[in-house]
């Protein structure tokens, strides 16, 4: 039995360039990894026939909405069984996962990416593969773009989709509010809206995300806000609410949304937004940036 936390990310600076042949966009973006994240508790059952076997389940937690998704569409599923074709992993067997989730979907907060990463971990060490390995590294960056960030974790630049590491950067020790409105963006959806209206960042502000070595020196920026926004109106009215909020020093909608972070001068005025964003009827929780990556609780 191995079992994992997955946690969450926000995108501090997100500059999504042009579309490529295969559909993807260049991406530029510094994620920070928090201090929230799923569980998953990953198990190998020795069986007398019929191969790989995978099942995944899905519990939500702290009343996140419950993700409704089969254990073969589970991104974790698909983890497991890729990484098993790339080191030709073969016996009569189950690797049974069970996760729990505190991370909302569709809420640019990579949870989904977060769990695959972990579970390639967890089945590595099931498997007594080196968790360093290229097959667990090639597997991540096929998952989806997201999902290399968190075998890194802490703060780091990235560039390509956004799956090749640039550089790493020192993390902040900083509370952070996390908002989101009921309902979700679907991140391809987010992205076909950008192509209808493209936005640029100004090119002062990439070279200063780029060259940032610490945290705090990233521009909060991201290009794919105006796209999202026109696909939940509702968004831009939550990203204008918490900006103005008192205490709050910065903030920024995450990824391709549908939730918004804010950093915050002190842990009572994050407890105090929060209070006031749920009585608003959205979903909302204090918690902190971090330097986790994805990784095994030792047991
Ligand atoms: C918005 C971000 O979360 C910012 O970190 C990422 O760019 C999205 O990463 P992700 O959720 O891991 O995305 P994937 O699962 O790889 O892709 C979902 C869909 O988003 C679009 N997509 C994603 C990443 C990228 N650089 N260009 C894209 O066009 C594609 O339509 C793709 O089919
Ligand atoms: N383990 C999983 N956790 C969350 N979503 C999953 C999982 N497996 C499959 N999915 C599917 O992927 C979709 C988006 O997942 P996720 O929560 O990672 O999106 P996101 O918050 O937009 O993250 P990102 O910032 O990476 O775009 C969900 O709507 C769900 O259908």
């Amino acid at each position: 039995m191995v079992k994992l936390i997955a946690p969450a990310k926000v995108n501090l600076y997100l500059n999504i360039g042009g579309r490529r042949a295969d559909g993807y966009h260049e991406a530029t973006t510094v994620m920070h990894a928090l201090a929230l994240h799923d569980v998953l508790h990953m198990d190998r059952v020795k069986q007398d026939e019929g191969g790989l076997r995978i099942e995944v389940s899905c519990y939500a937690r702290e009343g996140i909405e419950p993700l409704v998704v089969a254990s073969e569409d589970n991104i974790v599923y698909k983890a497991v069984d890729l990484l098993a074709r790339k080191i030709a992993h073969v016996g009569d067997e189950l690797i049974s996962v069970r996760i729990e989730k505190h991370i909302p979907h569709e809420a640019g907060l990579g949870g989904g990416s977060s769990d695959a990463a972990a579970s390639l971990i967890g089945a590595a060490k099931l498997w007594g593969v080196d968790p360093e390995s290229p097959e667990v590294l090639e597997a991540a960056s096929e998952l989806g773009a997201d999902v290399a960030f968190f075998l890194h974790g802490g703060c780091t630049c990235l560039t390509g989709t956004g799956e090749v590491f640039h550089h790493a950067l020192e993390p902040m020790r900083k509370t952070v509010v996390l908002v989101k409105p009921e309902g979700g963006v679907s991140t391809s959806a987010a992205y076909a809206a950008f192509d209808e209206s493209p936005v640029t960042i100004d090119p002062e502000a990439h070279v200063r995300a780029l060259e940032a070595s610490r945290a705090e020196e990233v521009p909060l920026c991201n290009n794919l806000t105006a796209a999202s926004e026109s696909l939940m109106p509702e968004l831009a009215e939550m990203l204008g609410w918490i900006a103005a909020q008192d205490g709050v020093e910065n903030s920024l909608m995450s990824g391709s949304g549908s939730s918004a972070f804010a950093i915050c001068a002190t842990f009572d005025d994050a407890c105090r937004i929060v209070a006031a964003a749920r009585n608003r009827g959205w979903w909302a929780r204090a918690t902190a940036f971090s330097s986790a990556k994805v990784s095994a609780i030792p047991r």
